[in-house]
């Protein structure tokens, strides 16, 4: 009798990297997707725009990019391959700089979707004209508007096991979905850290083991109605956790970087 491998995935965060070679180890298969939420230059511009070969705005997302780049000489060096939304927020300059530089700026007032879920549907048919799928870093998505954020935190949980490399990134945070199985996340202590979350989002309660954190759980129940490890801190630059359900783990990025 065959029963399926336990999953034992690991993760390294190249596209936080202070090093640009690290920065474009997987850009060639690395999708970026602008939300219209606060993001700091250097993170946005530098490190997730460097580390990625496609780049999306959800509508006002464009205005970020925009006014991020402050003049005409850096924003003709930042043109996006899709600007995509109801555009209910973006501005109607921003819509027109845009277009004339030749960007795919594309209406779409379906109201059952987000922009977000707009941007994933056209990276969706590129991926299969490829046939490969993108790893996606989504700037913005975990703060401001609590529906937008829960909207967030369920879109992963959702394609977890469809988009399984999909990271959402603020000023603050990145985080993504860990799904049942085993983990190994390795971590560079200089730009990550040091706190870091375990959270049992949609999900009624998960068993959690963990090495490498200051506060370590062993077989430990967890669940949005009991214990959340939260304020956790990295111990080491390698993290092992174990879930028996997906959960969401983030990590602080700290306020220099
Ligand atoms: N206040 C906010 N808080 C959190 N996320 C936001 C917020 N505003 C926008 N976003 C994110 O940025 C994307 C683009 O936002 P935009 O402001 O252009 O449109 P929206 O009309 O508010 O969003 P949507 O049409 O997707 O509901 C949204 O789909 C959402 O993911
Ligand atoms: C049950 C239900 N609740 C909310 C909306 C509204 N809505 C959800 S996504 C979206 C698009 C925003 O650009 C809008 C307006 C809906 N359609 N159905």
């Amino acid at each position: 009798m065959s029963s399926s491998p336990l999953l034992n995935r690991k993760w390294k965060l190249d596209f936080l990297s202070k090093d640009h070679s690290q920065r474009i180890q997987n850009k060639a298969r690395t999708a970026l997707i602008i939300l219209n939420q606060p993001i700091d230059e250097e993170l946005l511009l530098k490190r997730l725009w460097d580390s990625s070969a496609w780049h999306a705005c959800a509508d006002g997302g464009a205005n970020r990019l925009y006014d991020l780049c402050g003049n005409e000489e850096r924003r003709s060096q930042f043109l996006p391959d899709l600007i995509k939304g109801d555009f209910d927020s973006i501005r109607p300059e921003v819509k027109e700089y845009y277009r004339k530089k030749g960007v795919d700026v594309i209406q779409d007032n379906h109201q059952d979707y987000t922009d977000l879920q707009k941007c994933f549907a056209s990276l969706g048919e590129i991926e299969s004209r490829v046939g490969e799928q993108y790893t996606v870093l989504i700037s913005g998505g975990l703060t401001g508007r609590l529906d937008q954020t829960i909207h967030t935190l369920s879109v992963f949980h959702k394609l977890r096991v469809s988009r399984p490399r999909l990271f959402a990134i603020t000023n603050e945070n990145v985080g993504w979905v860990l799904d049942h199985g085993e983990h190994t996340i390795h971590v560079d202590m200089s730009s990550l850290g040091p706190t870091c979350g375990l959270l049992p989002v949609g999900i009624d309660e998960t068993i959690l083991s963990t090495k490498g954190l200051r506060w370590n759980l062993t077989e430990a129940p967890s669940s949005f109605d009991g214990l959340i490890s939260t304020s956790n801190h990295l111990a080491g630059s390698e993290i092992w956790i174990k879930t028996t359900k997906p959960i969401w783990w983030c990590i602080e990025i700290p306020r220099e970087h």
